[in-house]
């Protein structure tokens, strides 16, 4: 029986960090943010659903989706978030439990399904095991503005447009403090790695 590992977090806190360090010791990773760029590629029917919505001034002028334009869009007015959800979680829902079915099929052991949204959009039902890589939001925000070349509000909003970290922290099996190094983290995921290679989790 595959036994599927739901990966979520806050915006920025690790969680690709850490669906990296599972992928290199040969777990199969499902990544949303992933499935959600091939879902609107240049022409797709998700791009298309997008487009009709928002306007053409979130297409760059290769017609290829200016994730940017978009994300300045939704992530400052809840109305166009919820719609934009409404487009692409019926198409993002398929696609996933199509790759999970493959592995089912295989008889892959674990399959980690890396979503920002797992708890949001009820992932979870699913999972026979959640773990979220948290932080403070001090870090968060530091590490988010550094990354994206945010502004203190652009990466505030995008937080807040999330389940808080602490919500998500009372709801998980297993909570990564992800506050330290990189080095402390990939201790914490070598014990998670550990516990997988022995069949524990
Ligand atoms: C708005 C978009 C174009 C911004 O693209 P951008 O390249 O800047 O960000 P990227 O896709 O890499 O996402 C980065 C992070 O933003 C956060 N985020 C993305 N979508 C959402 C959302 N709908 N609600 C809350 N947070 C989100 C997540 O923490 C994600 O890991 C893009 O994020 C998008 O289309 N999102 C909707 C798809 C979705 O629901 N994804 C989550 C799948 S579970
Ligand atoms: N322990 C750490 N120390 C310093 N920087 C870190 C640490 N962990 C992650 N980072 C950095 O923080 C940023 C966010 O990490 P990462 O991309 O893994 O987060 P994420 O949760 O996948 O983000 P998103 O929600 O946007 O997909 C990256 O630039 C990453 O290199």
């Amino acid at each position: 029986m595959t036994k599927l590992i739901g990966l979520t977090g806050g915006i920025a806190t690790g969680k690709s960090t850490v669906s990296t360090l599972l992928r290199l010791s040969g777990y199969p990773v499902i990544d949303a943010d992933q499935v959600v760029r091939q879902l609107q590629a240049a022409h797709s029917k998700g791009l298309e659903r997008l487009t009709a919505v928002f306007g053409s001034g979130i297409l760059n002028a290769d017609q290829t989706l200016n994730r940017q334009a978009l994300g300045s869009l939704v992530f400052s007015d809840q109305a166009k978030l919820a719609k934009l959800n409404m487009i692409m979680q019926p198409l993002i829902r398929e696609e996933i439990w199509r790759q999970v079915k493959n592995y089912q099929k295989q008889q892959i052991p674990y399959v980690i399904l890396d979503a920002p949204l797992l708890f949001e959009e009820h992932y979870t039902d699913e999972c026979d095991l959640v773990v979220v890589v948290a932080t403070n939001h001090q870090i968060q925000v530091q590490r988010l503005m550094k990354r994206n070349g945010y502004s203190q509000t652009e990466a505030e909003q995008r937080i807040d447009s999330q389940m808080s970290l602490e919500k998500k922290k009372q709801l998980a099996d297993i909570v990564i403090d992800n506050n330290g190094s990189k080095e402390e983290l990939k201790r914490q995921v070598a014990g998670l790695i550990d516990q997988m290679h022995n069949n524990k989790l």
